[in-house]
């Protein structure tokens, strides 16, 4: 826990911030590691080549895992403790134009350099959407929460670390990069190109938008999607891209929030369109004004300026949607009756919700190991209910072993019941014991589930399966044999290897083996050539 002396005193202007540079895990508990789930890498150090050491090569960068300290092979000279060391580039906080703060690369930075964490409150999405809507109602303009994963996210609204000041840009020279230090998932901002000292470092935020007011993206971009978020799957599915031959529908309004403006942005207790200040110059591209088209200016400053030209004025509500139609950024507007806000994002839907998701790069360790996917995000009651009537499903061999006439094919199927049922008792009572690693792998499925753990399932699910197996093909096995090896009357005229009559004998079948091409199951207790063809 930081405590308030962190509190960063920056440039005169800055808003106060904790400055925190390991993320606080207040609102959930830090994952312990054990042994058993440390990864440790095969590197070598060389002291005559000391980037030997945990490079690129190295099995934990490899799978953008970070050594654990007191277990790489390089001890002291691992280079690859970057979130733990906190081996940061060297940064500086600037005054941007529209933009608010900012950071700047304070050195030349190489491509793909870490250059620093971005630290947080780690919290759940629950509280990240109540979070987020306290902040807009407190009047915050600027939005601090990003995503870690689909359960958790990094809140640095009042406590992070420097990376809460890195812009969005759409033309980027930095990304966002996950990876698992010490057993958790941590986010980190890397060089997406090299930078020159003085650059202002920004990133995609790739932003999810949940409806509210759209913000302008200052970015300056030639390809600048002009909002913040405008790519994510929210905006685009709420603010429809007309295209041509569409109806077209009448432009006044646009609901707009520029963080350059001073005036705190308008608000509705209700509604989400915003009312604004009429568009003096517009003409209508169709006969009833509706629908009009509005050329965006390239963007060749960060204070970037939207000509309406094809305007035409009547309404006050409308909603605003952007495509790149050769070349031009082009906005269409649809009016407030086409948009339900209210149904489709019952818990954005008056806030300028926005939260940036940070794609994932994290390596892959996950481990599916619950015990089905219908089973996911069920609480402990309902989970035990699914194996218990996953198992009841299996049908009973009781009195399948009963229409055997054998007494030892009824033996067999009895003894592989017997298997099967101790084989999905132990399934169930190790699901029993790992089920709160379990229920945190299936909050958390971005992260990796502890190999131990995922080791004892496998082994236990397979064990099962097997013996899944074994009881079925002993079922199968006894029904394939001839009657008279089963035990059972055979009518006069039939001899023992002779199928019955009308019955098909699938031709390359000899006295006693199997057909070409036939898969006989190798090691299943009985040989090979009673296995000849089915008679019932
Ligand atoms: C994580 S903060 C970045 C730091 C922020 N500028 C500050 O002064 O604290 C994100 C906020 O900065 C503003 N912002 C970031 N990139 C922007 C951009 N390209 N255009 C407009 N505003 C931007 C938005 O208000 C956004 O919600």
């Amino acid at each position: 826990m930081q405590s308030e002396s962190n509190m960063a005193q920056l440039l005169e202007g800055v808003p106060p911030f904790v400055h925190i540079r390991q993320n606080d895990f207040s609102g959930r508990k830090h994952k312990k590691l054990k042994e058993e789930d440390i990864a440790v890498c095969e590197c070598k150090y060389d002291a005559y080549n000391p980037e030997s050491a945990c490079g690129e090569t190295c099995l934990n960068v490899l799978t953008s895992t970070e050594c654990t300290p007191g277990y790489c092979p390089c001890s002291e000279h691992c280079r690859n403790q970057k979130f733990q060391k906190c081996e940061y580039a060297k940064t500086k906080l600037f005054k941007t134009e529209g933009r608010g703060w900012g950071l700047l690369a304070d050195q030349n930075i190489k491509a793909g350099q870490f250059i620093i964490e971005y630290c947080g409150e780690v919290i759940s999405s629950e509280e990240a959407k109540q979070r987020s809507q306290t902040y807009e109602a407190q009047g915050l303009r600027d939005a601090y929460i990003i995503s870690l994963n689909a359960n958790y996210f990094i809140d640095a609204t009042k406590k992070g670390s420097f990376a809460r000041f890195i812009n969005h840009s759409c033309e980027p020279n930095c990304e966002t990069r996950k990876w698992t230090v010490l057993g958790e998932t941590r986010v980190g901002i890397f060089a997406k190109i090299d930078i020159s000292v003085g650059t202002e470092l920004a990133y995609d935020y790739n932003f999810e938008w949940y409806g509210g007011v759209a913000v302008r993206c200052l970015c300056g971009a030639v390809n600048c999607s002009v909002f913040l978020g405008a790519k994510s799957h929210g905006f685009q599915e709420i603010n429809h891209v007309w295209e041509d031959g569409d109806a077209r529908y009448i432009v006044e309004n646009i609901p707009l929030y520029d963080s350059a403006d001073d005036e705190p942005f308008p608000r509705s207790a209700t509604t989400i369109p915003v009312q604004l200040a009429s568009v003096p110059n517009y003409a209508a591209e169709t006969k009833d004004n509706v629908g009009a088209k509005i050329q965006l200016e390239p963007v060749t400053s960060m204070k970037s300026k939207i000509k309406l030209e094809a305007v035409t004025s009547t309404e006050s509500h409308y909603f605003v949607s952007m495509a790149d139609m050769a070349g031009k950024s082009v906005v269409t507007v649809k009016k407030e009756e086409e948009y339900n806000f209210e149904d489709r994002n019952p818990v954005f839907s008056q806030t300028n919700a926005m939260i940036s998701r940070i794609r994932s790069n994290t390596a892959c360790r996950n481990y599916s190991i619950a015990p089905s996917p219908s089973s996911k995000k069920r609480s402990q009651p309902d989970m035990k209910q699914k194996t218990k009537t996953s198992s009841k499903k299996h049908v009973s061999s009781k009195p399948v072993a009963e229409l055997f006439a054998s007494k030892e094919a009824q033996e067999e199927i009895k003894r592989f019941e017997e298997i099967r049922s101790k084989a999905t008792s132990e399934l169930n009572s190790l699901y029993d014991e790992i089920r709160p690693a379990i229920e945190e792998y299936e909050r958390d499925n971005q992260d990796s589930v502890a190999t131990s753990v995922a080791e004892k399932w496998i082994q236990a699910a397979c064990a099962k399966f097997k013996a899944q197996f074994d009881l079925n093909y002993a079922i199968l096995k006894n029904s394939m044999l001839p009657r008279a090896a089963r035990g059972e009357m055979v009518p006069s005229g039939h001899g023992e290897d002779d199928p019955p009559q009308g019955e098909m004998v699938p031709s390359g079948h000899g006295k006693d083996g199997p057909a070409r091409g036939e898969v006989v199951p190798s090691g299943h207790g009985e040989p090979q050539n009673k296995v000849k063809y089915l008679t019932e």
